[in-house]
Protein backbone atom coordinates (compact mmCIF):
# COMPACT_ATOMS: atom_id res chain seq x y z
CA UNK A 1 0.00 0.00 0.00
CA UNK A 2 1.20 3.57 -0.87
CA UNK A 3 2.27 5.87 2.25
CA UNK A 4 2.30 9.38 1.56
CA UNK A 5 6.03 9.46 2.52
CA UNK A 6 6.14 6.96 -0.71
CA UNK A 7 4.98 9.63 -3.07
CA UNK A 8 5.65 12.53 -2.14
CA UNK A 9 7.97 14.03 -4.99
CA UNK A 10 10.28 16.26 -1.99
CA UNK A 11 13.09 13.55 -0.65
CA UNK A 12 13.08 12.08 -3.84
CA UNK A 13 17.18 11.67 -5.04
CA UNK A 14 17.34 13.89 -8.39
CA UNK A 15 16.10 11.74 -11.76
CA UNK A 16 14.97 9.08 -10.25
CA UNK A 17 10.74 8.42 -10.89
CA UNK A 18 8.55 7.89 -8.60
CA UNK A 19 7.27 4.46 -8.01
CA UNK A 20 3.48 5.09 -8.53
CA UNK A 21 1.81 6.32 -11.35
CA UNK A 22 -1.01 6.89 -9.43
CA UNK A 23 -1.27 6.14 -5.49
CA UNK A 24 -4.00 7.08 -3.38
CA UNK A 25 -4.16 7.40 0.42
CA UNK A 26 -6.93 7.25 2.85
CA UNK A 27 -9.13 8.43 0.30
CA UNK A 28 -12.38 9.54 1.74
CA UNK A 29 -15.66 10.72 -0.20
CA UNK A 30 -19.10 11.10 1.51
CA UNK A 31 -21.99 13.29 -0.12
CA UNK A 32 -24.60 14.04 1.98
CA UNK A 33 -27.72 12.15 2.30
CA UNK A 34 -30.66 14.23 4.31
CA UNK A 35 -29.58 14.93 7.04
CA UNK A 36 -26.90 12.56 7.61
CA UNK A 37 -23.63 11.54 5.16
CA UNK A 38 -23.11 8.44 3.35
CA UNK A 39 -19.72 7.41 3.24
CA UNK A 40 -18.76 5.99 -0.26
CA UNK A 41 -15.35 6.17 0.38
CA UNK A 42 -13.81 5.41 3.75
CA UNK A 43 -9.75 5.39 3.63
CA UNK A 44 -8.83 3.75 0.22
CA UNK A 45 -5.60 2.83 -0.59
CA UNK A 46 -4.47 1.79 -4.08
CA UNK A 47 -0.91 2.00 -5.64
CA UNK A 48 -0.66 0.96 -9.57
CA UNK A 49 3.00 1.50 -10.31
CA UNK A 50 4.22 2.66 -14.08
CA UNK A 51 3.09 0.34 -16.61
CA UNK A 52 0.60 -1.35 -14.48
CA UNK A 53 -2.73 -2.55 -15.29
CA UNK A 54 -5.50 -2.63 -12.99
CA UNK A 55 -9.21 -3.68 -13.15
CA UNK A 56 -11.95 -2.57 -10.40
CA UNK A 57 -14.46 -4.78 -10.38
CA UNK A 58 -16.88 -3.94 -7.64
CA UNK A 59 -20.91 -4.26 -7.56
CA UNK A 60 -22.87 -1.69 -8.88
CA UNK A 61 -22.48 1.70 -6.46
CA UNK A 62 -19.70 0.55 -4.57
CA UNK A 63 -18.04 3.90 -5.55
CA UNK A 64 -16.29 2.52 -8.93
CA UNK A 65 -17.22 6.10 -10.27
CA UNK A 66 -16.26 7.93 -7.71
CA UNK A 67 -12.53 6.48 -7.32
CA UNK A 68 -12.04 6.62 -10.84
CA UNK A 69 -13.05 11.09 -10.60
CA UNK A 70 -11.42 11.08 -7.84
CA UNK A 71 -8.10 9.64 -9.34
CA UNK A 72 -8.56 11.90 -12.08
CA UNK A 73 -8.39 14.81 -10.14
CA UNK A 74 -12.29 15.31 -11.72
CA UNK A 75 -13.37 15.84 -8.00
CA UNK A 76 -12.46 16.15 -4.57
CA UNK A 77 -11.92 14.06 -1.71
CA UNK A 78 -13.04 14.79 1.72
CA UNK A 79 -10.58 13.30 3.30
CA UNK A 80 -6.38 11.54 2.30
CA UNK A 81 -4.40 12.27 -0.93
CA UNK A 82 -3.93 11.53 -4.24
CA UNK A 83 -0.38 11.34 -5.57
CA UNK A 84 0.20 11.12 -9.42
CA UNK A 85 3.11 10.42 -10.43
CA UNK A 86 4.42 10.76 -6.94
CA UNK A 87 3.23 14.53 -7.19
CA UNK A 88 0.46 15.01 -3.57
CA UNK A 89 -2.55 17.22 -5.80
CA UNK A 90 -5.22 17.99 -3.02
CA UNK A 91 -4.01 21.24 -2.36
CA UNK A 92 -3.34 22.39 -5.36
CA UNK A 93 -5.17 24.90 -7.10
CA UNK A 94 -7.90 24.00 -9.43
CA UNK A 95 -5.84 25.23 -12.31
CA UNK A 96 -3.09 23.37 -11.29
CA UNK A 97 -5.33 20.39 -10.97
CA UNK A 98 -6.53 20.88 -14.56
CA UNK A 99 -2.99 21.25 -15.55
CA UNK A 100 -1.80 17.81 -14.50
CA UNK A 101 -5.26 15.74 -15.94
CA UNK A 102 -4.42 17.73 -18.94
CA UNK A 103 -1.00 16.62 -19.13
CA UNK A 104 -1.09 13.24 -17.52
CA UNK A 105 -4.24 11.30 -17.22
CA UNK A 106 -6.44 10.42 -20.73
CA UNK A 107 -10.03 9.01 -19.83
CA UNK A 108 -12.46 6.68 -21.53
CA UNK A 109 -15.84 6.60 -20.39
CA UNK A 110 -18.64 4.00 -21.42
CA UNK A 111 -20.00 6.41 -23.89
CA UNK A 112 -17.36 7.62 -25.82
CA UNK A 113 -18.18 11.31 -26.34
CA UNK A 114 -16.31 12.15 -29.38
CA UNK A 115 -17.21 15.35 -31.44
CA UNK A 116 -19.61 14.57 -34.10
CA UNK A 117 -18.88 17.27 -37.00
CA UNK A 118 -15.41 16.12 -36.72
CA UNK A 119 -13.67 12.79 -38.67
CA UNK A 120 -11.71 9.78 -36.35
CA UNK A 121 -8.31 11.27 -36.99
CA UNK A 122 -9.52 15.20 -36.14
CA UNK A 123 -11.32 13.40 -32.85
CA UNK A 124 -7.78 11.68 -32.09
CA UNK A 125 -5.31 15.13 -32.99
CA UNK A 126 -7.14 17.62 -31.42
CA UNK A 127 -6.12 17.37 -27.92
CA UNK A 128 -2.66 17.15 -29.21
CA UNK A 129 -2.89 20.47 -31.02
CA UNK A 130 -4.48 21.66 -27.97
CA UNK A 131 -1.06 20.85 -26.05
CA UNK A 132 0.51 23.16 -29.14
CA UNK A 133 1.51 20.34 -31.19
CA UNK A 134 1.32 21.02 -34.87
CA UNK A 135 -1.17 19.90 -37.34
CA UNK A 136 1.06 17.20 -39.58
CA UNK A 137 2.53 16.02 -36.22
CA UNK A 138 -0.50 15.61 -34.36
CA UNK A 139 -2.38 13.59 -37.59
CA UNK A 140 0.39 11.43 -37.79
CA UNK A 141 0.51 10.04 -34.33
CA UNK A 142 -3.23 9.89 -34.13
CA UNK A 143 -2.89 7.89 -37.80
CA UNK A 144 -0.28 5.79 -35.85
CA UNK A 145 -2.89 5.00 -33.07
CA UNK A 146 -5.78 4.80 -35.16
CA UNK A 147 -3.98 2.06 -37.35
CA UNK A 148 -2.83 0.12 -34.44
CA UNK A 149 -6.49 -0.54 -33.37
CA UNK A 150 -7.44 -1.74 -36.63
CA UNK A 151 -8.79 1.74 -37.49
CA UNK A 152 -5.98 2.54 -40.67
CA UNK A 153 -8.87 2.58 -42.96
CA UNK A 154 -11.92 4.46 -40.90
CA UNK A 155 -9.99 7.85 -40.40
CA UNK A 156 -12.04 9.93 -42.27
CA UNK A 157 -15.31 8.33 -40.84
CA UNK A 158 -17.37 10.32 -38.73
CA UNK A 159 -18.77 9.14 -35.33
CA UNK A 160 -21.78 8.12 -36.83
CA UNK A 161 -20.13 6.97 -39.64
CA UNK A 162 -18.53 4.15 -37.41
CA UNK A 163 -19.75 1.17 -35.69
CA UNK A 164 -20.27 1.34 -31.71
CA UNK A 165 -16.96 -0.79 -31.33
CA UNK A 166 -14.90 1.91 -33.83
CA UNK A 167 -16.34 4.67 -31.87
CA UNK A 168 -14.69 3.28 -28.67
CA UNK A 169 -11.42 2.36 -30.22
CA UNK A 170 -11.58 6.09 -31.59
CA UNK A 171 -12.38 7.31 -27.78
CA UNK A 172 -9.49 5.17 -26.65
CA UNK A 173 -6.88 6.58 -29.16
CA UNK A 174 -8.02 10.03 -28.20
CA UNK A 175 -7.48 8.97 -24.20
CA UNK A 176 -4.09 8.13 -25.72
CA UNK A 177 -3.05 10.91 -28.10
CA UNK A 178 -1.04 12.88 -25.45
CA UNK A 179 0.89 9.99 -23.84
CA UNK A 180 -0.83 10.29 -20.79
CA UNK A 181 1.15 8.74 -18.07
CA UNK A 182 -2.46 7.19 -16.61
CA UNK A 183 -5.12 5.91 -18.59
CA UNK A 184 -8.50 6.00 -16.54
CA UNK A 185 -11.40 4.27 -18.03
CA UNK A 186 -15.19 3.66 -16.98
CA UNK A 187 -16.97 0.47 -17.87
CA UNK A 188 -15.38 0.96 -21.59
CA UNK A 189 -16.81 -1.39 -22.81
CA UNK A 190 -19.65 -1.64 -21.14
CA UNK A 191 -22.22 -0.48 -23.82
CA UNK A 192 -20.91 -2.85 -26.46
CA UNK A 193 -22.38 -6.68 -27.43
CA UNK A 194 -20.01 -9.37 -25.73
CA UNK A 195 -17.82 -10.16 -29.10
CA UNK A 196 -17.54 -6.60 -29.91
CA UNK A 197 -16.77 -5.71 -26.07
CA UNK A 198 -14.46 -8.34 -26.25
CA UNK A 199 -12.23 -7.09 -29.74
CA UNK A 200 -12.23 -3.75 -27.96
CA UNK A 201 -10.85 -4.35 -24.73
CA UNK A 202 -8.07 -6.68 -26.31
CA UNK A 203 -7.39 -3.79 -28.50
CA UNK A 204 -7.18 -1.41 -25.45
CA UNK A 205 -5.18 -3.62 -23.38
CA UNK A 206 -2.79 -4.47 -26.10
CA UNK A 207 -2.24 -0.58 -26.79
CA UNK A 208 -1.90 -0.20 -22.88
CA UNK A 209 1.26 -2.57 -22.89
CA UNK A 210 2.52 -1.11 -25.77
CA UNK A 211 2.25 2.35 -24.66
CA UNK A 212 3.60 1.78 -21.25
CA UNK A 213 0.93 3.62 -19.68
CA UNK A 214 -0.30 3.37 -16.06
CA UNK A 215 -4.17 2.41 -16.19
CA UNK A 216 -7.02 1.79 -13.99
CA UNK A 217 -10.08 -0.01 -15.60
CA UNK A 218 -13.42 -0.52 -13.88
CA UNK A 219 -15.45 -3.07 -15.89
CA UNK A 220 -18.36 -5.78 -14.59
CA UNK A 221 -16.65 -8.13 -16.61
CA UNK A 222 -14.51 -10.69 -15.12
CA UNK A 223 -13.39 -12.47 -17.95
CA UNK A 224 -11.64 -9.24 -19.71
CA UNK A 225 -10.90 -8.31 -15.66
CA UNK A 226 -8.93 -11.27 -15.75
CA UNK A 227 -6.36 -9.93 -18.65
CA UNK A 228 -5.24 -7.25 -16.51
CA UNK A 229 -2.25 -7.31 -14.39
CA UNK A 230 -4.00 -6.66 -10.99
CA UNK A 231 -7.72 -6.79 -10.35
CA UNK A 232 -9.25 -5.12 -7.30
CA UNK A 233 -12.54 -4.48 -5.40
CA UNK A 234 -14.20 -2.03 -2.98
CA UNK A 235 -15.56 -3.49 -0.26
CA UNK A 236 -16.95 -0.75 2.73
CA UNK A 237 -15.18 1.82 0.88
CA UNK A 238 -11.95 0.09 1.15
CA UNK A 239 -10.00 -0.84 -2.02
CA UNK A 240 -9.53 -4.71 -1.67
CA UNK A 241 -6.92 -7.17 -3.80
CA UNK A 242 -8.57 -10.19 -5.51
CA UNK A 243 -6.64 -13.05 -6.25
N1 LIG B 1 -23.19 13.53 -6.42
C1 LIG B 1 -23.68 12.58 -5.64
N2 LIG B 1 -24.52 12.89 -4.61
C2 LIG B 1 -25.03 11.92 -3.81
N3 LIG B 1 -24.74 10.62 -3.91
C3 LIG B 1 -23.91 10.25 -4.91
C4 LIG B 1 -23.35 11.21 -5.82
N4 LIG B 1 -22.55 10.53 -6.69
C5 LIG B 1 -22.63 9.24 -6.35
N5 LIG B 1 -23.43 9.06 -5.29
C6 LIG B 1 -23.74 7.78 -4.62
O1 LIG B 1 -22.53 7.15 -4.33
C7 LIG B 1 -22.60 5.75 -4.58
C8 LIG B 1 -21.48 5.31 -5.49
O2 LIG B 1 -21.70 5.85 -6.79
P1 LIG B 1 -20.74 5.47 -8.01
O3 LIG B 1 -21.31 6.10 -9.23
O4 LIG B 1 -19.35 5.79 -7.66
O5 LIG B 1 -20.94 3.87 -8.07
P2 LIG B 1 -20.42 2.81 -9.13
O6 LIG B 1 -19.74 1.73 -8.36
O7 LIG B 1 -19.63 3.49 -10.20
O8 LIG B 1 -21.79 2.26 -9.71
P3 LIG B 1 -22.18 1.70 -11.18
O9 LIG B 1 -21.43 0.42 -11.38
O10 LIG B 1 -23.65 1.48 -11.06
O11 LIG B 1 -21.83 2.78 -12.18
C9 LIG B 1 -24.00 5.50 -5.12
O12 LIG B 1 -24.79 4.96 -4.10
C10 LIG B 1 -24.48 6.84 -5.55
O13 LIG B 1 -25.87 6.97 -5.38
Amino acid sequence: MPTPSEGRTAGRAPGTRPQFALALSGVVRRYAQGQGALEILRGADLGITHGQSVALVAPSGSGKSTLLHIAGLLEHSDAGEVFIDGAPTARLPDAERTRIRRLSIGFVYQFHHLLPEFTALENVAMPQMIRGLGKKEAEARAKELLSYLGLGARLTHRPSELSGGEQQRVAIARALANAPRLLLADEPTGNLDPKTSDHVFGAMSELVRATGVAALIATHNLDLAARMDRRVTLREGKVVELA
